[in-house]
């Protein structure tokens, strides 16, 4: 039986990492918004999957609604190999009418669509949505309508399941607090990973942990065992308008208005904004703020080894190999300690050891230019590097040990 949704209604999604909720609003789509509330009603979105998580400059979101089960899917999911798709509802016409007073932006809820090749149409006979996490607003006007809202939460709880941790990251508010809820006897590993202070740290069951949100921090890897937090965000005024003048920033720049974004981005004290802004601005051989904007990344992150690479790679480009090699030194020595304490470092980390490597060996430093490559393969994952730097790391290094 096919029900109306109500006129709004909020669905919240329990996850592997703390729910989030969404509200949606029937009047932006109807028949769209009460097939989702139908299949949301009948648990079609119990077991399902993130299975396409796209985070680029063009297109940034997270989708989901393939359910666990196949033959559900298959029954609610529209086939793009055929037109006889879902049975529980008609497929929206391309014409219907909807509201435009959502955009695909950071923080909506849009419906997926599916291309008819043979009638070049888009329908809305899917199952699927997506949450924006950037500027998707090309997509506005389609067929990709927003129907709902992410509720941003200011506190969530988290289980870590044995293997799983969370990588370096900064959180979008003032102050943190993760307050641990079981007993530390009950797993091995885990706690708050901080790159400034270089190790874990974790309370008793009960005790808090704060830190600046804009620290870099992790969730370190849990070994055996299940790790419980509760983790809570505060904010205030003034961190609120950076971030919206971080977003705007990175907005204008993601649609290549480059001149408008740096004269935004010049405003944010904030270490990934001054870090990108000095790599925009070297880009345009701007060299003398392109280094001033990077050192102020570098100042404001403290230990954020993506900002030191970064301005590794400004000196480099500038010639000034000495001050490169400091910089990338000291985004390896970051990365190396993160990996130390069970922390995942994640692409960067390889680029950083190749660029301090092909520096090295550039400075006809060979003995140790091999010493560092060779550190890419004894503690580096071959999927956490990139192919290409697997590959020529590999043949520098040989070279270099040639050279000694
Ligand atoms: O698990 C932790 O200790 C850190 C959690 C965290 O950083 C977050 O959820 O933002
Ligand atoms: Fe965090």
């Amino acid at each position: 039986m096919q029900l109306p949704a109500p006129s709004s209604f909020s669905l919240t999604f329990p996850t592997q990492y703390g729910p989030f909720t969404a509200t949606l609003f029937r009047d932006l789509a109807p028949s769209w918004v009460d097939r989702v509330y139908n299949l949301a009603f009948n648990g079609y979105y119990d077991s399902n999957y993130f299975h396409r998580v796209i985070n680029t400059s063009s297109l940034s979101i997270i989708q989901f609604g393939t359910n666990g089960s196949p033959s559900i899917s298959q029954t609610y999911n529209f086939q793009s190999s055929s037109l006889s798709p879902c049975s529980i509802i008609d497929p929206q016409p391309p014409s219907m009418s909807y509201q435009k007073n959502l955009s695909n932006t950071f923080g909506t809820l849009s419906m997926s669509t599916s291309y008819n090749s043979l009638t070049s149409t888009t329908w809305n006979v899917t199952a699927e949505l997506f949450i924006n996490t950037g500027n998707n607003s090309k997509l506005d006007g389609k067929l990709f309508i927003p129907i709902g809202v992410i509720d941003l939460l200011d506190g969530l709880i988290i289980k870590y399941n044995k293997g799983h941790g969370q990588p370096l990251h900064v959180d979008a508010s003032y102050v943190t607090v993760n307050i641990l809820l079981n007993e530390r006897d009950d797993f091995e590993g885990g706690g708050t990973f901080f790159d400034g202070v270089g190790e874990r740290v974790e309370g008793e069951r009960g005790e808090g942990v704060g830190h600046f949100s804009g620290e870099r921090h992790a969730g370190g890897e849990v070994k055996e065992g299940v790790r419980w937090v509760l983790v809570m965000f505060f904010t205030d005024e003034r961190t609120e308008e950076r971030l919206e003048r971080k977003r705007k920033g990175m907005e204008l720049k993601n649609e290549g208005r480059i001149e408008e974004s740096m004269e935004v981005l010049r405003e944010v004290e904030e270490a990934e904004c001054q870090n990108i802004l000095g790599r925009m601005l070297a880009e345009r051989g701007e060299w003398e703020e392109a280094v001033e904007r990077g050192r102020r990344g570098v100042d404001l992150g403290r230990n954020d080894s993506r900002a030191w690479n970064n301005l590794g790679l400004t000196y480099k480009e500038m010639g000034r190999g000495e001050e490169a090699v400091k910089c990338f030194r000291r985004a390896v020595e970051l990365h190396s300690n993160t990996r130390r304490c069970g922390v995942k470092g994640g692409r960067d980390s390889g680029r950083s050891r190749f660029n301090l490597g092909l520096e090295l060996s550039l400075r006809d430093e060979f003995a140790e230019s091999a010493e560092v490559l060779e550190g890419i393969f004894k503690e580096e994952k071959e999927e956490d590097v990139e192919e290409r730097i697997w590959r020529e790391a590999g043949e520098l290094m040989e070279w270099c040990r040639r050279q000694c």
